[in-house]
């Protein structure tokens, strides 16, 4: 067959078939294969397109592609894009191009980059996101690899991503891991803003006592102000959407237990690695795990009683309270996520553009909000800023806000309601611009129990004091 492709797309899943269908509307000319058949057979029939085609065997997609091969992987991240690897190596010749673009592991794509490049074939490691309808007319598209290479693929990405005034939202993110640790910091950023949605949503119906109807119409308006965003909008529809198998709403009977697949857990494990505090993002993966011990939370609620809700009295003034103490608390988040990028640009001197990295989550991404366009605007200001707290307008924002989140954390805590991300986002903001934090008592006890030595404030070097045996 003459090789007529213009790109491969291995895994035709929810996101590779989406993905291709974009790419095909765009004028790229796909090969289409997943490994099991059926799946490549149900896409053509529900989805037939002039500009994709099927193919059943590596071998043949690898044929059909033109020169230099550009073959995207849409598969679950993990063993099976080593393996799909090992099985198109052989069918590869020097120059081929590989685009991983699932949730992989940073440091896998540093490995399999590595080990490609000796062998002659590109890589690249290419953050997605915007879920099934975001691949389909316009994710938002973080790649990583050898920039040479890069203006080998960049027409086709940059053709089927979102845009945001105006500008494609992708852009080249640095060397070998780094598009896919921006992705992973992106899906934590991710886990910390739903877990304040939904802390949002256990004080307005617990201390508010807001219906589902109320809900839907409270996020519907943030959803027209600075809090305009993906995920407040859909949850806005949440609570909107009718139970389709029984009376009420759907939200009502989804089980109160929260699945995660590890991108977030990711971000948390590298800050702790890096030494950035990444708190809002720990405490929204811890959320996830504590939420999934369903049986031990209905046996610990009978052994351990808590304070029944406080009643908020004047209820719009306390949604206000709330939205306030979201809209501050998701500054803390950002800042966290952004200083996690910041540090590792240095560390592993992919010299990552923030400024850049912000402007492409504008559109198309889980994250996209108008939040997004402030900062941009921060790091345009000041490329090196060292956190978004810092910048002149977040700054003007924690203060406008920090009382209500405090309020709002605080009614939270004084109800017995678990808000383990606003809590985070206190103890953030006041550990970050605390004058005093009790390091100093923490340094005391180490030389005590193991003579690791202080700093005093009054003089030079380090000092080992012996406790317990003067005066
Ligand atoms: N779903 C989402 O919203 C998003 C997903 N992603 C990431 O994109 C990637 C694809 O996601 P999604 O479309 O949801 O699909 P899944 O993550 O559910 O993966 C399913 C696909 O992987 C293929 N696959 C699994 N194991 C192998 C193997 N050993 N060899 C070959 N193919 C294999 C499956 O083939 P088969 O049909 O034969 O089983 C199928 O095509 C994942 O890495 C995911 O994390 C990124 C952003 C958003
Ligand atoms: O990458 C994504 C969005 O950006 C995926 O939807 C991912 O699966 C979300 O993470 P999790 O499943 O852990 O909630």
């Amino acid at each position: 067959m003459q090789a007529l492709f213009d790109i491969g797309m291995v895994g035709l899943s929810v996101m590779g078939r989406s993905l291709a269908l974009n790419m095909a509307d765009h004028g790229f000319r796909v090969a289409g294969y997943n490994r099991s058949r059926e799946v490549t057979e149900q896409v053509m029939r529900e989805h037939p397109h002039e500009n994709l085609t099927p193919f059943y065997s590596l071998q043949e997609l690898v044929a059909a592609l033109r020169r230099p091969r550009r073959i995207m992987l849409m598969i679950q991240a993990g063993s099976p894009v080593d393996a799909v690897i090992g099985q198109l190596e052989p069918l590869l010749e020097e120059g081929d191009i590989i685009l991983d673009g699932g949730n992989s592991f940073f440091e896998d794509t540093r490995r399999r980059q590595a080990a490609l490049e000796k062998k002659g074939i590109v890589y690249f490691g290419v953050g997605v996101s915007g879920g099934e309808e975001g691949a389909r007319h316009g994710p938002s598209i973080m790649p990583g690899g050898d920039e040479q290479a890069y203006p080998l693929v960049r027409p086709v990405l940059e053709a089927v991503a979102a845009r945001a005034a105006g500008e494609p939202c992708c852009a080249y993110i640095g060397p070998d891991g780094a598009g896919h640790y921006v992705k992973m910091v992106h899906n934590g950023i991710e886990y910390a803003d739903m877990q304040l949605i939904a802390e949002s949503y256990l004080l307005l119906r617990h201390v508010g006592g807001f219906s589902n109807r109320e809900l839907a119409d409270v996020f519907a308006r943030w959803n027209e102000g600075e809090l305009r965003s993906f995920l407040v909008g859909i949850t806005a529809g949440v609570f909107r959407e009718r139970d389709d198998l029984a009376e009420g709403e759907l939200i009502d009977r989804i089980v109160d237990s929260a699945a995660q697949k590890g991108t977030g857990r990711w971000a948390s494990i590298e800050a702790l690695r890096q030494g950035v505090d990444l708190s809002m993002i720990t405490a929204a993966c811890n959320a996830r795990i504590l939420s999934n011990r369903l049986e031990e939370r209905a046996a610990a609620a009978k052994l351990l009683p808590g304070p029944e809700p406080a009643r908020a009295g004047d209820r719009e003034a306390f949604a206000e309270q709330v939205r306030e103490g979201l809209y501050a608390a998701k500054i803390a988040a950002y800042a966290q996520g952004f200083a996690l990028l910041r540090d590792a640009s240095g560390r592993y001197g992919w010299d990552l553009r923030l400024g850049e990295i912000a402007s492409i989550f504008r559109a198309g991404c889980i994250i996209q909000a108008a939040f997004l366009d402030d900062i941009t605007a921060a790091y345009r200001r000041d490329p090196g800023l060292e956190n978004l707290m810092l910048d002149e307008f977040f700054r003007a924002r924690v203060a406008d806000n920090q009382r209500s989140l405090r309020a709002a954390a605080g009614a939270g805590i004084a109800s017995g309601l678990p808000l383990p991300a606003m809590t985070a986002a206190v103890s953030y903001l006041d550990a970050f611009r605390g004058a005093h934090v009790g390091a100093n008592l923490i340094q005391a006890q180490r030389d005590w129990f193991g003579a690791h030595t202080f700093l005093r404030t009054d003089r030079e070097g380090s000092f080992h004091h012996e406790w317990g045996k003067g005066l």
